[in-house]
């Protein structure tokens, strides 16, 4: 089995305050990976070391690179549309993804708009907050890349659709991707994860195989994980 991930004792801080420490991570390719932890805990930072957007201590290698430039060539990152003024369309904005992105795969992100009801000619300041986070999922996921980095993808998509997305994300990822989501809604992608990675107390409390959790602690992992939060699970 070839590992996306490698992290080694990567440690980050932000104005003198630890914000991550001694973080070794290994994901292996073509798996679907649950990023869990408390608002603050360091999920996105733990994203932005992976992309090289944040330096921290250590070494980072994707795919076996460690070289930030090569790197963000094997990710694909739901990155906010900051970078881009309201006035923009979307239209402007995939063929800005597809100038910059060899990978960018236009088939494959027109079937996520048809997916995803979006309507491409639209500016962004037309958009509500679900219907942008549907954009960034589409950009996102048409991308033919190694590793998925998807960041609370679904928070302002309402519950229909996001049950749809969820079922169905295994569709868009190619199948040797390794797919990494941070949510809220544990028990509503529980399902379709592979393997689970817990940030809690500034590092990686834990990284294990979903199907562990119930077979050992004979819980879903959302009360595996509310659990470490009032002082551990108790076994059967
Ligand atoms: N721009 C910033 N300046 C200073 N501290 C920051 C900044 N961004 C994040 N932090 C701090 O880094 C820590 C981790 O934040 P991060 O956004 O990675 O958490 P998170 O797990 O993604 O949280 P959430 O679930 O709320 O999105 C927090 O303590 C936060 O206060």
């Amino acid at each position: 089995m070839t590992n996306v991930l490698a992290m080694n004792q990567v440690s980050y801080k932000r104005n003198l305050k630890t914000i991550l420490h001694d973080v070794d991570l290994t994901l292996e390719t073509g798996k679907i990976i649950g990023l869990l932890g408390e608002n603050g805990a360091g999920k996105t930072t733990l994203m932005r070391l992976i992309t090289g957007s944040a330096k921290g201590k250590g070494t980072v290698a994707v795919s076996g690179d460690t070289v930030v430039a090569n790197r963000k060539s094997h990710i694909s990152f739901s990155e906010q549309l900051h970078g881009f003024s309201n006035s923009t369309k979307l239209d402007e904005v995939i063929a800005f993804y597809q100038r910059v992105y060899v990978d960018f795969d236009p088939k494959q992100f027109t079937e996520l708009c048809t997916f995803l009801q979006i309507d491409t000619s639209l500016k962004l300041s037309s958009l509500s907050k679900g219907m942008k986070e549907k954009v960034i999922i589409a950009l996102t996921l048409a991308r033919r890349t190694n590793l998925y980095l998807l960041d609370e993808p679904f928070s302002g998509i309402d519950s229909m659709s996001r049950k749809k997305i969820i079922s169905s994300i295994i569709k868009w990822k190619p199948e040797n991707a390794t797919m990494v989501i941070s949510d809220h809604y544990v028990s509503e992608i529980a399902p379709i994860l592979d393997e689970i990675v817990i940030v809690k107390d500034q590092t990686i409390y834990t990284h294990r195989p979903a199907d562990s959790v119930r077979e050992e602690f004979g819980v879903g992992i959302e009360a595996y994980y509310e659990s470490l939060y009032k002082g551990g699970v108790q076994h059967d």
